[in-house]
């Protein structure tokens, strides 16, 4: 049995819209205007103890709202959600026994206290007994590597730190599902590192279920191994990440290094005019960029082979961050959408 389970939900927000003017203010504040907006459509999909899920959208597609509904903050407007057995608006308090939340943006932990204090509070709040509290906390704080940090005011830490402390704070009641909202937002890549092989580790070593919101393709590619796009609602892809690549990763682009500028633009014009081709020269080197489906690799490097002499060449596959982009972009219409929603386990 799924540990998650979301069966045609709906959230519908109702707004009230503001009109313009003295008077629109006026006739407002006496006769309001309602909008609804729904934030979830429709919604369904069921996810397995130990999975770890990557779950995307633009900005506004439904993302928190979903994680609301799951953890029990939002009651859908229609449809089901069951969380470890449980419905999570109606189960609030036990529902919470088995979540961990951490959201890049907001903090569980009190500002003004010590770090400390907000663990013991927490451990009271989620009556997890003084000895597995203290296990837990040595083995996280010493993995996250935020023992020295314990006593300081949580105002005092650094981004970085705080964030491995929030994580530390969801995980001491040894909840079977983590959701991270953004857990890597505005971290250097150090400290990125060191919070994706906690959370890696969590997920192999202890099972825990991750679901993860990010904007950040290195987050995915290093701890997802399903990946879920919503988009204006709308769930419009449920597989692996590598079928995004496959499939839309289209583009490819070959850099091609030259002894000097001359031989560079020699080399430029080799391709000056091929359809589906484009090319740029900075310096001394060259990019060729090229459709996959209509070009063959080998065909442009066997040119750049026979007709110049290259010192170096690389070939590089379109970002999974511009490829995502791109299809939150243009939709899923003028790609190969009917290719994306017809293969098997693509769209669950
Ligand atoms: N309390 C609310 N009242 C009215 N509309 C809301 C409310 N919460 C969210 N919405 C609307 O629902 C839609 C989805 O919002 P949601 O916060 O779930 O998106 P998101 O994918 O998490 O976006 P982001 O990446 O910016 O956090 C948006 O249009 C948003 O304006």
């Amino acid at each position: 049995m799924p540990l998650i389970e979301v069966n045609e939900v709906r959230k519908v927000f109702e707004t009230t819209v503001r009109r313009q003017g003295r008077f629109g203010t006026l006739a407002s504040l006496f006769r309001p205007e309602k909008r609804q907006v729904a934030a979830v459509e429709q919604i369904s999909f069921a996810i397995e103890r130990g999975e770890s899920v990557a779950y995307l959208g633009p900005n506004g597609a439904g993302k928190s709202t979903t994680i609301k509904m799951l953890t029990g903050i939002l009651e859908p407007s229609a449809g089901s959600v069951e969380v470890a057995g449980l419905i999570p608006h109606r189960n609030r308090k036990r529902s919470s026994y088995q979540i961990g939340v951490v959201f890049g943006q907001r903090s569980q932990l009190l500002f003004d206290l010590p770090v400390k204090d907000s663990y013991e509070l927490l451990r009271y709040m989620y009556s997890v007994s003084w000895e597995r509290y203290h296990s837990n906390l040595k083995e996280f704080a010493d993995i996250l590597e935020v023992e020295h940090l314990m006593d300081r005011p949580v105002r005092t830490l650094s981004l970085g730190q705080r964030m491995r402390c929030e994580i530390l704070a969801a995980l001491l009641h040894d909840p079977d599902i983590l959701f991270l909202d953004e857990p890597t937002i505005g971290l250097d890549v150090v400290a990125k590192e060191r919070i994706r092989s906690f959370i890696e580790k969590i997920n192999r070593e202890k099972g825990v279920t991750l679901l993860l919101t990010t904007h950040d393709m290195n987050d995915i590619e290093r701890l997802c191994h399903r990946t879920m796009i919503i988009d204006k609602g709308r769930l419009i892809y449920d597989g692996s990440l590598q079928y995004i690549k496959d499939n839309f990763a289209t583009e490819r682009q070959i850099r091609a290094a030259f002894s000097d500028v001359q031989a560079a633009r020699a080399a430029a014009l080799i391709f000056h005019g091929r359809p589906g081709v484009a090319v740029e020269i900075e310096e001394q080197v060259v990019r060729v960029t090229y459709d996959q489906q209509q070009t063959d690799t080998s065909e442009l490097l066997k040119l750049l082979l026979d007709k110049a002499n290259p010192r170096d060449l690389t070939m590089q596959d379109e970002s999974v961050d511009a490829l995502i982009s791109r299809i939150y972009r243009e939709g899923l219409e003028e790609r190969p959408k009917n290719r994306l929603l017809a293969a098997e386990g693509a769209l669950r």
